[in-house]
């Protein structure tokens, strides 16, 4: 499977932003990709919830997602879109935090709402409330592909472990973390979390991040961690994007899932037990 990753700096305005992914889109095909991914609200990065009203769509209508499909019709290109900010239907206000995983004929195959909302006071200067402004999900979704099967996350998720053990037992062999990470949080939690994770699974982990300073949203910056991370199923980090927004583009040996799980087959050694009272 080779895969590419987009690492961005989104700004707030979707037309912008699609200025920017669609060259890497057509530079992943060019480079001989199967599917390409990107970080999370890759459409509009923005803490501004009258702006989002303004900007964001119904899912049906959204151009950005529209133009992404269309796009990976022409390039033969699978495309995940680590997600989207979008409307959720009515009577639902709030948006939602879609993951949409597009074929390479240009249709939805899997899509996946983030279920876990940061509402975090990472320090007084980082606060979020992203269930004000967004609606989680109560679905987990795997998504087979032909060069192997999906799991679907969203950053946040990163931190609840028990969910990326159900998508590998359910058949995911690649768990896919499209990220906005926080600086607070970032240099301490983002690799041992994802190598974790991956070793947990034996799956690949692919974690795209949105990277650097976005434009100005209700008067403040916004900063992003970066470094989009791919783990090997034994846990090596196979490549760290750094800070630049970029393509990167990577290879996996899917029978390193079974070779990792065959040495330790941990995934299949869930006890059920009572407690603690
Ligand atoms: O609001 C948006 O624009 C889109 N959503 C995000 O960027 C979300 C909520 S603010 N970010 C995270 O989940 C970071 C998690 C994180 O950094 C951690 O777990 O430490």
């Amino acid at each position: 499977m080779r895969a590419a990753l987009l690492q961005l700096t989104s700004g707030d305005d979707p037309r912008a932003n699609l200025d920017t992914v669609l060259p890497m889109l057509r530079d992943a095909a060019d480079q001989g990709a199967q599917i390409a991914l990107t970080p999370e609200v890759t459409n509009c990065v923005s803490l501004d919830r009258a702006h989002q009203r303004t900007v964001l769509e119904y899912e049906e209508d959204d151009i950005f997602l529209t133009t992404l499909k269309s796009e990976a019709a022409r390039l033969g290109l699978w495309v995940l879109a680590g997600s989207l900010a979008l409307r959720a239907e009515p009577p639902e206000t709030r948006f939602v935090n879609r993951s949409i995983l597009i074929d390479d004929a240009g249709n939805v195959a899997a899509r996946y709402d983030k279920m876990h909302m940061f509402d975090v006071e990472v320090s007084e200067t980082e606060t979020f409330r992203e269930s004000s402004g967004y609606a989680p999900g109560d679905r987990a979704v795997t998504a087979r592909t032909p060069f192997g099967t999906l799991g679907m996350t969203v950053c946040y998720d990163l931190r609840f472990p028990y969910l990326y053990r159900a998508l590998a037992q359910a058949g995911a062999q690649v768990l896919c973390v499209p990220s906005a990470f926080s600086p607070g949080t970032g240099p301490w939690h983002w690799q041992p979390l994802l190598q974790a994770r991956a070793i947990e699974t034996g799956c690949y982990v692919l974690a795209l991040a949105q990277t650097g300073t976005h434009p100005a949203q209700r008067g403040r910056t916004r900063k992003t961690y970066g470094h989009s991370l791919v783990v090997s199923p034994w846990g090596e980090v196979l490549l760290d994007a750094g800070t630049d927004p970029g393509l990167h583009v990577i290879d996996l040996d899917l029978t390193r899932v079974d070779e990792a799980r065959r040495k330790v087959p941990a995934l299949t050694h869930d006890r059920s037990f009572t407690g603690p009272a």
